[in-house]
């Protein structure tokens, strides 16, 4: 392009017209050219400087950056033909004048400026700043003369000067031609320009849209690589965080096993343990699967065991019966053995006897043979004397056959003998024979017996261990149903109950003494409204039922799992509800000689943590107290005097509850409860009533919060135990209060009556649970609404005199027993590395 319009531009000097095209010009051939100019050139240019110092800054001048304009030494390159040019247009336009001043000046103004100079050396100035001088008197042809030569000088200048402005004009021709030419070419150039530039804003826009394009996409890029990279640094971080997780479980794995080793007597124990867990964790998974054919199935279980139980017992009863019967025959065959062992004594003895008898008899029978030799050879020798007298041989005949009778007597007497002694002889083997078969027999019976022994205890600890799978397995149903657990306990008929006759000290109350409602059931008897009117029957279950004479520690025994469970991060809540006088302060707090739930759980926890401590678990706990009197909460732990604060409860997203400036005292052993569960008996409000001495005015709640971390494994726990002794409801007709009686027995029933409505909205699961309208519901919220593990103690009382008081009880227990809370969780943190 620039190439093309260098071609264009028209290059004034030698030969070069207007039309004239000249080759592109290169700067590079632009400065050589100058060079070979010489310095005669620059010597020359230098004596023209005055005289084309004007014209020639008027003239147009070039630089090779602007292409098409020649620069000065393109000018320069063309120097010597230019001013030849020049010169010659000069002479030729301006030859008139000079010919003109010629004919006036003669010779004179033959002489060219150009030759003057190059003659003299002399500048225009010189030449113009000349003065001349005469001296005095000096002739007027002299004087003529001498301003001859600076006329001729004067006169080639202005011949000079003229042509100069000549040749100027006619350059500034020239240039305006060619500046026109240049002004159209430029124009068209700046058309075309303005199209190409149009052409290139819109390639521009174009490349610019590309661009933007490119931007984007590059920018989407840089964001996919970013997020790429985010991703890349996230997952290298689940990466690095399993890893870690990875070397922790592995060392933990490692610790495990070591700890595997190191426990190797606790393995049995373990084994046991991880048989029960399979069992319970198939029963779970069976339970996950319908919950109610679970039910059922746990039922048909239940009574299974039940029956199983029953046969248990019956096979038990009936093993006992035989294994009596047997012990009657054992000893019934210890006294044949024995008299069976004295016949053969004395049999024993007779032979003796009857063997002396015999001696006996042998030796009178031989003294016998020898007499009757003797009286034979008496005989043959008084036969052979033939002359013995015929008496003498009669007398010897009767001896002999006395004799011989005598001796046939002995012989048979002896026989006789014989056979008597054979047949001892005989009955002692037989006794013998008889003596071992019951010998051996007592033996095959003492074998039974232990082996009937040992079935009657393994049917005894079947039925144990029945139960006891009865009773997890029921907690599990809990646990899942997620209800709160209604255990329902009586109290005994009170001395003054049985010994009043004011009293109706006439039970109202039956428990099943078998079958499935066994331990769960009961029937309340209410005497008619109308008088006249039969007495009615209401049945009830309940997870549990305690009859009036179950002890503290049998009712201990039933909750002590649910306790336990707080040491495993739950959050458990246990509390006394009834009507004044019940028995509810006895079952939680008791007495020194039978210590309640309360103080029976702390001593378990201390217990278990103190085992645990082996496994290497560490537990701080805190325990606070406070009651609500009056609907307002006081701290029952306080040592200020005047404790007027007003306790705000909150709860926080975990379920867990605080309120305002409680007292929290750490606690590490048992006794430091039992203290705490003093002073704060102190303090609480207990007044008289009606119906009974120790009334509780307030409801109690005692709260122990359990934080528990393993050394070993870093696994934390954090549970929390809500014990609680509500007030009781009572009646304000019958409690005979009145006054500060009055407003209190207001106020524990307002605040009962809103626990009421809170579980009926719970039962009916409404929308709204008007959980803040007491203080009670609000404290209990998240025991009754949220994830802990709750159970109700129905306090009733046995008479028919409060038959009425009892049915509202257990209707309401009824009712609460329905309730369903969320499944309990629990709170552990395992840790992750
Ligand atoms: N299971 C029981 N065995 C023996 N005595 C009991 C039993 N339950 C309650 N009692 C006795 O009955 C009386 C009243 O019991 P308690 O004070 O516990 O009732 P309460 O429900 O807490 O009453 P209130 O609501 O008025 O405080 C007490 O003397 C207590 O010792």
């Amino acid at each position: 392009m620039d190439d093309r319009r260098e071609s264009r531009i028209p290059r004034p000097g030698v030969g070069g017209g207007a039309g004239a095209t000249t080759k592109p010009l290169e700067p590079s051939k632009a400065t050589n050219s100058a060079a070979p100019t010489g310095s005669a050139m620059d010597r020359k240019r230098k004596a023209d400087a005055v005289s084309d110092a004007v014209p020639d800054a008027k003239r147009p001048t070039f630089s090779a950056g602007q292409g098409a304009r020649p620069t000065r030494s393109n000018t320069t390159t063309g120097a010597g033909g230019r001013s030849a040019s020049v010169q010659q247009a000069t002479s030729a336009r301006t030859g008139p004048s000079q010919a003109q001043g010629a004919s006036e000046l003669g010779p004179i103004a033959e002489e060219s400026w150009d030759d003057i100079r190059d003659k003299t050396g002399q500048a225009p100035e010189d030449v113009l700043s000349k003065k001349v001088a005469f001296a005095k008197g000096t002739k007027p042809e002299r004087k003529v003369e001498a301003f001859v030569p600076l006329v001729k000088e004067l006169k080639a200048l202005g011949r000079h000067l003229h042509g100069s402005n000549q040749r100027l004009e006619l350059d500034v021709e020239q240039w305006k031609r060619h500046s026109a030419e240049l002004s159209s070419q430029a124009e068209a150039e700046r058309h075309e320009w303005t199209a190409k530039q149009a052409e290139v804003a819109k390639q521009m826009q174009e490349i610019r849209e590309l661009l933007e394009l490119q931007e984007q996409q590059n920018n989407k890029l840089e964001s996919d690589i970013k997020q790429g990279a985010e991703q890349l640094a996230e997952k290298e971080a689940a990466r690095a965080t399993l890893q870690q997780r990875l070397d922790g479980v592995e060392a933990d794995l490692e610790r495990a096993s070591k700890q595997l080793e190191e426990r190797d007597g606790k393995v049995k124990e373990m084994e046991e343990l991880i048989r029960t867990g399979q069992k319970y964790s198939t029963t779970l998974q069976t339970y996950n699967t319908s919950l109610q054919a679970d039910l059922t199935a746990e039922k048909t279980r239940r009574d299974e065991v039940q029956r199983a139980k029953d046969e248990l017992q019956g096979q038990a009863a009936e093993l006992g019966g035989r294994v009596r019967s047997l012990e009657q025959l054992l000893a019934y065959e210890r006294e044949q053995v024995e008299k069976l062992r004295n016949e053969r004594e004395s049999a024993t003895r007779d032979i003796a006897m009857l063997r002396a008898d015999l001696d006996n008899t042998r030796q009178e029978r031989e003294r016998a043979v020898a007499d009757m030799t003797k009286a034979k050879d008496d005989l043959d020798r008084l036969r052979t004397a033939g002359g013995k007298s015929m008496e003498t041989l009669e007398a010897l005949s009767n001896d002999k056959a006395t004799m011989e009778a005598q001796l046939s007597m002995q012989q048979r007497h002896i026989s006789s003998m014989r056979e008597e002694l054979a047949g001892a002889k005989e009955n002692r083997a037989m006794s013998d024979a008889l003596a071992d078969t019951r010998a051996s027999q007592i033996t095959e019976l003492k074998a039974q017996v232990e082996s009937l022994q040992g079935s009657l205890a393994d049917a005894e600890r079947r039925v144990y261990e029945g139960e006891l799978v009865r009773r997890k397995l029921h907690n599990i149903i809990q646990d899942l149903k997620g209800n709160i657990r209604v255990y329902c306990r009586v109290r005994p008929v009170s001395s003054s109950e049985a010994s009043d006759s004011a009293h109706d000290s006439e039970m109202s109350l039956d428990f099943p003494a078998a079958g499935d409602l066994l331990g769960r059931g009961l029937t309340v008897t209410v005497n008619g409204n109308l008088s006249g009117q039969a007495p009615q029957k209401h049945s009830f279950a309940f997870d549990r039922v305690f009859s009036p004479g179950t002890t503290q520690d049998m009712v201990f025994d039933e909750l002590s799992e649910l306790v336990q469970s707080a040491l495993d991060g739950h959050k458990v809540c246990i509390f006394a509800y009834g009507q004044t006088g019940s028995g509810k302060t006895f079952t939680m707090l008791g007495s020194r000689e039978q210590p309640g739930v309360i103080p029976r759980a702390m001593q378990q926890i201390f217990t278990s943590g103190q085992k645990l401590a082996a496994q290497d678990w560490q537990f701080n706990m805190q325990a606070s107290m406070l009651e609500i009197y009056n609907e307002e909460i006081r701290d029952l732990l306080s040592r200020r005097k005047d404790d007027s604060k007003k306790h705000q409860v909150t709860h926080d997203s975990n379920g867990l509850t605080t309120v305002s400036d409680l007292t929290l005292v750490d606690v590490n052993r048992p006794e430091a409860v039992d203290q705490l569960l003093a002073q704060a008996m102190d303090k609480r409000a207990v007044g008289c009533t009606a119906l009974n001495e120790q009334s509780s005015r307030s409801h109690m709640v005692f709260s122990m919060r359990i934080e528990g971390h393993n050394t070993s494994t870093d696994a934390k726990v954090c549970g929390v135990l809500n014990l609680i002794d509500l007030a009781g409801s009572e009646r304000v007709k019958e409690s005979g209060a009145i006054g500060q009686r009055l407003k209190e027995a207001q106020a524990i029933n307002k605040s009962l009556s809103a626990l009421g409505d809170v579980i009926m909205a719970l039962a009916n699961k409404q929308e709204h649970v008007p959980f803040r309208n007491s203080k009670l519901t609000y404290l209990l919220q998240p025991s009754l609404g949220g994830d802990s593990k709750t159970l109700m103690f129905l306090n009733v009382a046995p008479t028919r005199e409060f038959g009425h008081e009892s049915l509202c009880s257990l209707r309401f227990g009824s009712k609460v027993n329905a309730c369903e809370i969320n499944v309990p969780k629990k709170n552990v943190t395992v840790p992750r590395g």
